[in-house]
């Protein structure tokens, strides 16, 4: 049987030996509006690293998708995904020192819930395609928040077309990227999750200092392991 997300390597490219954080690419990943840009761009402040956030407004079929996902599923999932293909191929100079609120992985998240089989098919193609060319994140955070907190960052966030956006759709992201956890960290892969329900990343240090050192954790753990 096809493992859910695709083949996975078990490799990781972090190097054995370096300074904390800053020599590393790191991805920050969840369900919406569960906080990945402000971590990544707390993450960035403090540790050296260059943050590399999602280009989320240019994509122009986002507002017409939640309206009618079966209609605009497509072209939303190829969009992004190229997308990101295009800020990854930038990435790629330098890929050392790196936070970015996304892994390319979500592409696949999402196309599982959004297309149909036959679309799903033509877009995991051009994925496989894709994702030759790019560097991987050596560290990937995955942050989760129950479903009532995720609703009330998304309603203060305030994008107009997000307050359509159903519980059930929300609440499978988080099965889904709960699953793409297992599933990476069972590859070898380095992962950590932090549950963020009660986590004031913004306002308060000691939040946000607790967090930073289980990310500093794992990255040592896989260093060890390398
Ligand atoms: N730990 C937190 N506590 C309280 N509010 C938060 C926290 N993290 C993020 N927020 C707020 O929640 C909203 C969504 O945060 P953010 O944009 O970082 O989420 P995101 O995961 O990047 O969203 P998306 O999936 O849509 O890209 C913002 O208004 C942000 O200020
Ligand atoms: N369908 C779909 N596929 C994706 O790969 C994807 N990535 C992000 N998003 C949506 C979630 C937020 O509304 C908004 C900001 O993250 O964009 C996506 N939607």
């Amino acid at each position: 049987m096809e493992p859910p997300f695709g083949e996975l390597s078990a490799v990781s490219g972090i190097p054995a030996v370096g300074p904390g954080l800053s020599d590393l690419f790191i991805a920050v990943e969840g369900p919406i509006g569960v906080g990945k840009t402000t971590l990544m761009r707390r993450l960035a402040e403090t540790c050296g690293l260059r943050a590399e956030r999602e280009i989320v407004g240019e994509n122009p079929f986002l507002a017409d998708f939640y309206a009618d996902i079966p209609r605009w599923a497509f072209q939303t999932e190829m969009f992004f995904l190229t997308s990101r293909y295009t800020q990854l191929r930038d990435v790629a100079g330098n890929p050392r020192g790196v936070v970015a609120d996304f892994h390319l992985r979500k592409n696949l998240v999402f196309a599982r819930r959004t297309l149909s089989p036959a679309e799903h098919d033509r877009l995991v193609r051009v994925y496989d395609v894709l994702v030759e060319d790019l560097p991987m994140p050596d560290l990937t955070v995955f942050l989760d928040a129950e479903l009532p907190v995720l609703r009330r960052r998304i309603a203060e966030r305030g994008r107009d077309f997000e307050t359509q956006i159903a519980d059930d759709y929300l609440q499978g992201l988080r099965e889904d990227y709960e699953q793409l956890a297992e599933t990476m960290r069972a590859a070898g892969e380095a992962v950590v999750r932090i549950d963020v329900t009660d986590t004031d990343i913004l306002g308060d240090e000691a939040d946000f200092a607790a967090i930073r050192s289980r990310i500093e954790a794992t990255a040592r753990e896989a260093r060890r392991a390398r």
